[in-house]
């Protein structure tokens, strides 16, 4: 088992990766001064296969745990969704000290997440991330949220867990498709970050597809290391912690203007990397070359890059929406080499626009 630790003074947990994690999650959850009852939440694709052997483990711990199943789907990150969770937490007499269990990928970490944040105003958070994605991002970190209508992410908090478990042994029931997905996010490490890591990335692309043991462990605890990293020195995104943004403005912009019903996350996220990489080229940060080093690598991976269906015009519109947005001005998140970024306003409209119409 590896632990990565997240350094936040009072706040600081661990991230625990390996297999067989049972021991250490009954430790844990017997060690913690935590009230009887637990609340896990799961969506509809991961609960039949491992919901039952995790509130075998909390049993175990001696908490009574119910188990909350949501629509799997970007669309359950909402505020309706997250209202029928405050239910059954009220329901089921759920008070200040019990802890919330997020088990699932992303769209179930970041809704229990912000469930965590708000029921009685905060209660103990946990988090078993079990697709690669929430391995190597969403579940560490705390960026809990849900959607608007608008846009993404735009109702949210930064709430951290108190611990994070990923069992490999999840990652044997992934679709392949979501293998790429967390590969995007994870290509996006090397390239704001870490020449190195892009280089292991570029140099053992097969193993880390067929998810060899060896390479699967070292890029989610690679992954995990950095964005604890970043997290540590800028909890809540007053400066640095925006380069984990990176692809991101587009990204987003692609996911709603497409109903988050074609690209997920980490696709679309690849694609908004492609836009800033050529961003980067059109303003002369970059060469070529490391435009087409991204691409290439992305496509390795199987990750798109290029949006189709999509109106230039409503993305240009929506990426005003993005968080990084101050006086009406996005700060963009650009790469100055492989492994290291800028973050520039006043990119001219003539070139953001150019870019869009070279992704689409
Ligand atoms: N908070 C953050 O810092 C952060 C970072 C990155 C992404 N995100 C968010 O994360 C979400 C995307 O997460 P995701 O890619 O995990 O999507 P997801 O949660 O929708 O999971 C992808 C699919 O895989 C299924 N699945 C997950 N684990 C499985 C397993 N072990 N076996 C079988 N099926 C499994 C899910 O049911 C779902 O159908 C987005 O909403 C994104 O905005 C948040
Ligand atoms: O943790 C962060 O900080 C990130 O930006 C990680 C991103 O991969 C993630 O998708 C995050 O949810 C995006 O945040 P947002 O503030 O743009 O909604
Ligand atoms: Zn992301």
């Amino acid at each position: 088992m590896r632990i990565v630790p997240v350094n936040l003074n009072e706040k600081s947990y661990n991230i625990y990766i390996g297999h067989n994690l049972e021991t250490t999650i009954i430790d844990f959850f017997k060690a913690q001064k935590y009230s009887q009852k637990a609340l896990i939440i799961t969506d509809t694709n991961i609960a039949p296969l491992y919901a039952d052997s995790v509130k075998d483990l909390l049993t175990k711990a001696g908490f009574n745990a119910k188990i909350a199943i949501i629509p799997a789907g970007e669309q359950s990150k909402s505020l309706s969704v997250a209202e029928t969770l405050y239910t059954q937490a009220i329901e089921q007499g759920l008070d200040r000290k019990s802890p919330i269990i997020a088990l699932g990928g992303g769209v179930v970490g970041d809704l229990a997440g912000f469930i965590a944040a708000t029921f009685m105003r905060g209660v103990p958070f946990i988090q078993m991330p079990t697709s690669l994605l929430a391995q190597v991002d969403s579940s560490v970190g705390g960026k809990v949220a849900v959607n608007h209508a608008l846009g993404k992410n735009l109702i949210g908090a930064f709430y951290q867990p108190q611990a994070v478990f990923m069992d490999l042994e999840m990652m044997k029931t992934l679709p392949t498709r979501e293998i790429s997905t967390g590969l995007g996010e994870v290509i996006k490490y090397g390239f704001i970050y870490d020449h190195d890591f892009y280089t292991y990335l570029t140099e053992h692309q097969q193993e880390i597809l067929q998810l060899k043991p060896e390479a699967l462990i070292h890029i989610i605890a690679r992954s995990c290391e950095i964005k604890a990293d970043v997290v540590s020195k800028d909890e809540c995104e007053a400066g640095l912690r925006a380069i984990l943004n990176f692809g991101h403005t587009l990204g987003h912009a692609i996911e709603k203007e497409t109903n988050y019903a074609v690209y997920n996350h980490g696709e679309a996220v690849a694609i908004g990397m492609v836009g800033a990489s050529k961003l980067s080229f059109k303003l002369g940060l970059i060469s070529q070359d490391v435009v087409d080093k991204m691409c290439q690598l992305l496509a390795n991976m199987n990750l798109p890059l290029k949006a189709k269906n999509c109106d230039a015009q409503k993305i240009y519109q929506d990426i005003f929406h993005d968080k990084k947005t101050v006086n009406g001005k996005i700060n963009w998140v650009l790469l100055e080499d492989i492994g290291k970024v800028c973050i520039k306003k006043d990119v001219p409209e003539k070139l953001v626009k150019e870019t869009i119409l070279e992704i689409l």
